[in-house]
């Protein structure tokens, strides 16, 4: 491939040699160039790509995309200076795999909570409408029904067009994508050409990496100024920042709701165990998803799907029949026939959701049994605030190990266990061996109760000093429960 065929999109300050010449790969990552390829220098979070350039430069490579032009320069290599490193890749990403976006259709979804599940539930809707259909999602990449490890909830611009190509080469009609406020921010989703654009909501969250929740509401809204005007925008109107997401953007506004005046209203009927009723556009229909917030997820897919002009009674009548993303409020069905849930809420705020959503639908007289932990190697503030919300949710509280990584397990739950006030303590045990957390909750748990099990998810292992060995939570609650 020509450079000057990558650069169609991309505004260069200064080039340096010709563009009229062969490359071979794009790289971002100097440990990853072969002679020949294009390196793009990027300003990251740790270092500053500009330190590799002598190493791209050793290595042969055929160009070099900077942000600070090289005092010192080599023959035979061509130099391009531009604005944003990170931007430049996007759209060469888009350009080099012959922009696969254009082939299909594409929406992308935004929003603090709420994108794999909806994401989800709009690639289950569309097979079961018999359509091609893709996903990129936190917890798998999927071409029809290929599965592909996600290793983000949403990959970097070459891992997105890579892919993105092989749905276009595979006839893929529909592709739904997570767009994480990272994503967006790192320009991974620049040069994309959306058909459509989903906010979900916005909590405070994230704010280790982005500076204020200022800067956190701009990220998301940088997907919508993106969208072109043959594209939809569906915001939630009962957010109150859904409007910010349409200022200025060019493309056909929608709204969704259950509370405030939107263009496709919704109302909750009831909201239970066995799922939840919700009058959509005044026709009351019946879903197996449980808990008042995938009402919105609903909403999203059903208006997504009659956007792109499918009978509203077919898509009513397939999304009645879905159970949502895996690991996400999932009633793990087992012998004892116990109410047992697993739940990947693994922050302080997520964790609250969760359990004052079960406390909504419980019946009178159900205790609620938590099993939670956190992370090792991130954010330690949450340790202490998701023991204290369990312990304030909960009837009984087991405290456990999540992914201790590189940590001491024992310590990550003392510095959990510091969050409990002293009425708490008696509540709560201390657990370390998962197994035997949710053995101990399954004691305590009367036929009646209810079990959560939260923090991992969809996850299948454990990860204890750099080795991840196999565990799912809902295996296991399934040899448990007998
Ligand atoms: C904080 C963050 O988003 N980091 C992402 C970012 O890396 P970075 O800015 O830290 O990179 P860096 O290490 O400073 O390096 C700067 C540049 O130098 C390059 N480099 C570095 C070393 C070297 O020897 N040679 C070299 O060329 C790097 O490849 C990079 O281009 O760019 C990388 C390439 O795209 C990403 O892999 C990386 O994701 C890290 C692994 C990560 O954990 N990201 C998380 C926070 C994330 O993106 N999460 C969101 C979801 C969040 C949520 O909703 O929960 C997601 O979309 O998954
Ligand atoms: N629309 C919603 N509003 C509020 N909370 C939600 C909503 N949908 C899901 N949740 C809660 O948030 C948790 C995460 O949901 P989900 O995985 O769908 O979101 P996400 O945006 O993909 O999150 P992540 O950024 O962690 O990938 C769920 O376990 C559930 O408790
Ligand atoms: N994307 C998040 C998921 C955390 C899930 C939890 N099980 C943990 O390991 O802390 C992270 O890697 O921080
Ligand atoms: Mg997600």
């Amino acid at each position: 491939m020509k450079l000057q065929e990558l650069l169609v999109d991309v505004a260069t300050i200064k080039t340096i040699g010709t563009v009229d010449r062969e490359v071979g790969q794009i790289q971002f990552d100097s440990r990853k160039l072969s002679a020949g390829d294009i390196f793009i220098a990027q300003k990251g979070t740790q270092v500053d790509g500009h330190r590799f350039i002598p190493t791209a430069e050793e290595t042969g490579v055929a160009a070099i995309v900077c942000e600070d032009l090289p005092k010192e320069r080599k023959d035979g290599i061509t130099y391009l200076q531009v604005e944003s490193a990170s931007k430049a890749l996007g759209l060469m990403a888009c350009a080099f795999y012959g922009h696969p976006s254009r082939e299909l259709k594409l929406v992308g979804v935004t929003g603090t909570n709420g994108k794999t599940t909806t994401v989800t539930l709009l690639y289950d809707l569309f097979r079961r409408l018999a359509y091609s259909t893709g996903m990129l999602s936190t917890v798998v990449n999927k071409i029809n029904e290929e599965e592909i490890t996600a290793t983000h909830t949403t990959g970097d611009a070459l891992q997105i067009n890579q892919l993105l190509r092989k749905m276009a080469d595979a006839g893929v009609q529909y592709c739904f994508m997570e767009a994480s406020s990272h994503a967006i921010h790192q320009h991974r989703i620049a040069g994309l050409d959306f058909d459509g654009g989903v906010f979900t909501n916005i909590t405070h969250d994230h704010l280790d990496y982005h500076q204020t929740f200022k800067d956190y509401i701009f990220a998301k809204k940088m997907l919508f100024d993106q969208l072109p005007a043959h594209a939809f925008a569906l915001v939630n109107a009962d957010d109150k920042r859904g409007p910010v997401m349409l200022q200025n953007c060019k493309a056909k506004h929608y709204t969704y709701a259950l509370r405030g005046l939107s263009d496709f209203p919704a109302k909750i009927v009831s909201n239970g165990f066995h799922g939840l009723e919700i009058e959509v556009e005044g026709q009351p229909v019946f879903f197996r998803l449980i808990g008042a917030f995938n009402a919105y997820n609903l909403m999203v897919a059903y208006v997504v799907a009659s956007l792109f002009e499918i009978p509203k009674e077919d898509v009513l009548l397939e999304l009645s029949a879905l159970t949502g993303a895996p690991g996400r409020f999932e009633l793990v069905p087992n012998a004892l026939r116990k109410v047992a849930i697993v739940d990947y809420a693994h922050t302080p705020d997520a964790l609250e959701n969760v359990l004052k959503t079960i406390q909504e639908i419980r019946q009178q007289g159900q205790q609620m049994i938590t099993v939670v932990g956190c992370g090792g190697d991130r954010d330690k503030t949450k340790r202490p605030k998701m023991a204290h919300i369990a312990a304030k949710l909960s009837d009984k509280v087991i405290l456990t190990a999540d992914n201790p990584r590189s940590e001491d397990p024992q310590v990550i739950l003392q510095e959990m266990a510091e969050g409990l006030e002293i009425t708490q303590r008696a509540k709560v045990l201390q657990i370390l061996d998962r197994k035997e957390a949710i053995r101990t909750a399954n004691m305590l748990a009367e036929q009646k109760d209810i079990i959560l099990v939260a923090g991992k998810g969809h996850e299948t292992y454990q990860e204890i000093q750099g080795v991840r060995h196999h565990f799912d939570d809902r295996e296991v609650i399934r040899e448990i429960l007998v």
